[in-house]
Formats: structure tokens, sequence, C-alpha cells
């Protein structure tokens, strides 16, 4: 059995439907991305396939997070590029690159960063009202989100009256309203304990999966990368590959 849903910016519910063999979702060929004198990105290569779910993992100040603003169209790579479904979308200008965002990605950031001043169902809404959703269907979403991560009856509390885990299940919501085709998590769990880390990153994998989006997670902690079904290890700007890389 599988889980899929005909319109995307729903929950998915169960079904079993069969799915074709998975493609290259998004590919980066040649990654070069500097500032200043700092060689962040020192020409990665990475392909990402329907539903997969990747780990970016390396030390500090290897280049995880310029690798996620590159994959996800917020910088633009020195040399390379990035192609979603075939489509070059690395190249396009600030303004390109922004409706790109916002119609085909999503991103579960460390503090969340939700609207403090707007209650839990209306930052939900809020991406979907973006791209055009009318206020009130787009509210009739978010409760279904927010319901189908456990949030029922918390949509009108506004961040600074939910838990860090309560928070983040309210970005994996927001994240998937739009019914994006690749989820980016940037230290996802950062601000958490152990145990209400891996609730959302159980949250997190599950969710994503089922709404048949690609996850990129960048993380320094192995129980973290653990729920991804790959990891990618960076290290001065450059993949490791081999044992050296799980050692890290
Ligand atoms: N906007 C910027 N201006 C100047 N240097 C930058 C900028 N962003 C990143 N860098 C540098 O690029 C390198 C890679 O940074 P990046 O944030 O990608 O590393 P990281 O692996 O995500 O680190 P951390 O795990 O500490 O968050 C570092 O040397 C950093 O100082």
């Amino acid at each position: 059995m599988s889980l899929a849903t005909a319109d995307p910016f729903r929950p998915p519910v169960p079904t079993t439907v069969a799915h074709p063999a998975p493609q290259v979702r998004l590919a980066a060929r040649g990654l070069v991305k500097r500032f200043g004198a700092t060689v962040a990105l020192d020409g990665v290569d990475l392909d990402l396939a329907d539903g997969e779910s990747l780990a970016v993992m390396g030390p500090s100040g290897s280049g995880k997070s310029t690798l996620l603003h590159c994959l996800a169209g917020i910088l633009a790579p020195d040399q390379g590029g990035v192609a979603l479904r075939g489509r070059d979308v690395s190249s396009g200008s600030d303004r390109e690159r922004s409706l790109l965002r916002r119609r085909h990605y999503g991103f579960v950031f460390q503090f969340g960063q939700l609207l403090s001043e707007l209650p839990a169902v209306e930052n939900v809404a809020l991406p979907a009202m973006l791209l055009g959703t009318s206020r009130r269907e787009a509210t009739e979403r978010a409760r279904q989100w927010l319901a189908s991560l456990g949030l029922a009856g918390m949509e009108g509390r506004r961040p600074g009256e939910l838990s860090g885990g309560q928070a983040q299940r309210v970005a994996v919501a927001r994240a998937l309203i739009t019914g994006p085709d690749v989820v980016f998590a940037d230290e996802p769990t950062g601000a958490l304990d152990q145990a209400t880390g891996a609730d959302v990153m159980r949250v997190l994998t599950e969710a994503t999966r089922a709404a048949g989006a690609s996850l990129v997670v960048v993380t320094h902690d192995e129980s973290v990368a653990a729920w991804c079904s790959r990891r990618l290890v960076i290290v001065d700007g450059r993949e490791v590959r081999g044992p050296l890389a799980g050692a890290r």
C-alpha cells in the first residue's frame, strides 16, 4: 500500500495506486560558491530522486547551509547549476527564483521562523494565500494539515503559546500546504531536546514522504540523519565519500 493524494494541497489519504520508478527530481552539477576569498562550495554534484530524503552532513563551516541555499534558489551559484525536473532553476533573476521557491519548495528552519503575531492556522495558510488561494480555502487546508500533524485544537495559538516541538510541527504543515516538490530543512531539530527532535523528524519525514515531496535536511546530528534515506557529507565545500564520510 502506498500513500498518495489527488489534491497536493490536502493532507494525503491512503490509496492503493502503483507508483512508477523514481526519477531524478533535483539535480546539481559542479556547484561553486565563493564569499570573497572563502570557497564555500567547491564543485558539488547531487541527484535527489522522487520521494528521497537526503541528510547533508559535515563539520561546521563545511558548506552545508550554502549548498542548501544554492539548491533552494536562495543563493545563485558562481559556477554550475541546479535543475528541478530537468529545468534549470539556478540562473534566473532574484524574482524568478523567489517565485520558484514559493511554488515548488517548502522550508523548515531551526527556529521555525513562524510569524509571532499570527495564530498557527494563519501561519500555515499564508503560503497558500500567497499563491492565490482564497483565505477561506487556505484556512480550511491549514486546519486539515494541523489536525493531520497532531495539532487539532491548537489552531488559534500563537507561536509563543506553543512548545518548541509543536512550533516545528506547525512549520512542517506550513512547508507542505502548497504541495511542494522539495522540502528543505536547515537544522530542524537544532533548538529541541533529543526526544522532541526525534518526534519532529518522524513527523517531517513521514508527512513529506506521504505528500510526495523529496526532502533535504542539513544537520550535524547522526540521530537526525538516521531518519533520512541517504546522506551526503561535505568537508571544505566538497563531497567526501567512503568510510570516512560515515565517521564524521
Ligand atoms: N554570507 C556569507 N558571507 C561570507 N562568508 C560566508 C557567508 N555564508 C557562508 N560563508 C562562509 O562560507 C563557509 C561555509 O558556510 P556554511 O554556512 O555553508 O557552513 P555550514 O557547514 O552550514 O556551517 P554550520 O554547520 O556552522 O552552520 C564558511 O566559511 C562561512 O564562514
